[in-house]
């Protein structure tokens, strides 16, 4: 059922952002097709929303059809080739915790990304070293003209946090992770467990983000750079710039998309001054904003 004008501060990490002017969930391939083709028809843009824990939307929200994808569910481990096959709207913690009671090994390093599979195939989500693109097999991918495709990694151009699904208008419905069965469940568990320990020590886990906010550059992280740019704990309005890691604007209560985008831009500008050096947003920043 498509809805109007449903509020998507909910249906973030960062809980802001305006309504969505037209909304949908589809729950299988069918209604995600007639979804896609409704927009079309209407003459408006489509945008998928996962997790929405690596997106800034405009407190104006945003035009045309918003498509989430949590209504997408069905997971499969297959014992015979160590393949998991899992639709998009699935969300990549609980997999990690599924994986690891099985006694599946691979997924531990994903159990503190809360976003879904469709998204961490897009953003080839990674931590500790392991990313999606190192245990993808395939994606299933549909086209705005409704073509489906299943695409490799290679087909998809993976690289540090990059794929060539961002700014591209195809939908992942589904992917295949090659994961290694067989380990003592109990040990998968505490490597999972160890994982998500260790981040919530190192990252600001309790206020609203959406992880780290820039890519890192290259020789020094982007945490480093403003911390020493001296932002550590800067404020405007309710985001900061996170005390326990400075590459996490957190959402201390009651901020806006403006203010955080603001506190975006300021770091850059102060980073850049210091650094000679622009830092590249991570986040996907959504909507209408006023670069001042
Ligand atoms: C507390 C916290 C910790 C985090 N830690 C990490 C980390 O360690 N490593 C890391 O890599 N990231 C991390 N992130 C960022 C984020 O969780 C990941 O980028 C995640 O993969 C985003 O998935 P999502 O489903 O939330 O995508 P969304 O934020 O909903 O969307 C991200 C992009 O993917 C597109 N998209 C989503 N689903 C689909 C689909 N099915 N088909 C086509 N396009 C789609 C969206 O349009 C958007 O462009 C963290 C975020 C938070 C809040
Ligand atoms: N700072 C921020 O902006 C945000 C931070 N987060 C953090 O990100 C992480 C992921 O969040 P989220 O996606 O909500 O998922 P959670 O990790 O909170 O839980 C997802 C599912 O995983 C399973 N699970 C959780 N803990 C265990 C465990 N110890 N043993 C076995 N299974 C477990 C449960 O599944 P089942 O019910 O099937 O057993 C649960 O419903 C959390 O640490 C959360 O605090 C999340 C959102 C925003
Ligand atoms: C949270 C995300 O991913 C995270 C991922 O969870 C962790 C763990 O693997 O490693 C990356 O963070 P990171 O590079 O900041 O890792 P950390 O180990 O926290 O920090 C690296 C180093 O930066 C320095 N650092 C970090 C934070 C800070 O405030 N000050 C500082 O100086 C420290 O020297 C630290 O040793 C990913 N970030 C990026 C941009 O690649 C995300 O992408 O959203």
């Amino acid at each position: 059922m498509i809805q109007s004008k449903v509020s998507l501060a909910s249906h973030t990490s960062y809980r802001v952002g305006g309504p969505a002017e037209w909304y949908v969930a589809p729950k299988n391939l069918d209604e995600m097709q007639a979804s896609l083709a409704w927009a079309a028809e209407q003459g408006l843009s489509a945008t998928l929303l996962g997790g929405g824990s690596n997106l800034l939307i405009s407190d104006q929200g945003l035009s045309g059809l918003v498509i989430g994808t949590r209504g997408l569910r069905h997971t499969h481990f297959d014992l015979a080739t160590g393949q998991l096959h899992v639709a998009a709207g699935e969300s990549l913690p609980r997999l990690a915790w599924k994986a690891a009671r099985l006694g599946w090994q691979g997924l531990e390093w994903a159990v503190g990304i809360p976003g879904t599979v469709g998204g961490a195939v897009v953003m080839n989500a990674g931590a500790h070293g392991s990313s999606t693109a190192e245990i993808l097999v395939q994606a299933e991918v549909l086209s705005r003209f409704g073509k489906l495709e299943v695409l490799t990694p290679k087909d998809l151009a993976y690289r540090y946090r990059t794929s060539n699904l961002q700014n591209s208008d195809r939908v992942v419905l589904q992917a295949t992770f090659a994961l290694q069965p067989g380990a003592d469940p109990a040990l998968v568990l505490a490597d999972t467990t160890d994982q998500l320990r260790h981040r919530r020590s190192s990252q600001p886990y309790h206020l609203p983000s959406c992880g780290s906010v820039f890519r890192n550059p290259g020789p020094k992280p982007a945490g480093w750079l403003i911390e020493q740019a001296g932002l550590k704990g800067y404020q405007i309005g309710g985001a900061q710039v996170a005390e326990r890691h400075a590459n996490f604007i957190v959402n201390c209560g009651g901020a806006t998309a403006t203010e955080i985008f603001q506190l975006i831009r300021y770091v850059q500008e102060q980073v850049e001054q210091r650094w000679s050096f622009l830092l590249e947003p991570e986040v996907r920043i959504i909507g209408e904003f006023q670069h001042s």
